[in-house]
């Protein structure tokens, strides 16, 4: 089965980042992840994902740099091709998300306390500078 292509983004502001928790009922639910979601077919990355974050948050971003991009088979054998984007506000911040129960702005250093979605664990070591040499 080919990996489900998913984008991500790593909201910047002021020092520190948007992290969001999937609501009851969803996929994964209850663990953190980076807002965004499923590339469509014929969707080049960065429009997926300004429109997945409009879709959530009603927000808009500026996508900048591929941040990591890693492939994840998770627990329930799907694999998760996962690009995540350094990106920042293009306007108000988001108030509540259509898919999160929580939404949380954290200075990258404390991301490693959070439950994380198995295919965001190798953005956040990246992000916490807690990357092992041999990975
Ligand atoms: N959005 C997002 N999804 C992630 C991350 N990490 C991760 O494993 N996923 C998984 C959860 C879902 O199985 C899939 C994305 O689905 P989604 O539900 O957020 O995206 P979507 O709105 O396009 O999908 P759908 O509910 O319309 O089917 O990727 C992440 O950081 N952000």
């Amino acid at each position: 089965m080919q990996p489900i292509l998913v984008v991500a983004a790593v909201l910047r502001d002021g020092g520190r980042v948007l992290v969001c928790r999937r609501a009851p009922g969803r996929d994964a639910a209850g663990q953190w992840e980076f807002p965004g979601g499923k590339v469509e077919p014929g969707e080049v990355p960065a429009a997926a994902l300004a429109r997945e974050v409009r879709e959530e948050l009603g927000v808009g971003i500026h996508v900048g740099a591929l941040l990591d991009r890693s492939v994840t088979v998770r627990a329930d054998g799907r694999a998760i091709d996962l690009a995540c984007y350094d990106c920042t506000l293009d306007g108000p911040a988001p108030a509540s998300s259509t898919d999160h129960d929580a939404l949380r702005w954290l200075p990258p250093a404390e991301l490693g306390g959070l439950d994380w979605a198995e295919a965001d664990r190798p953005a956040v070591r990246l992000l916490t500078g807690t990357i092992e040499e041999d990975e």
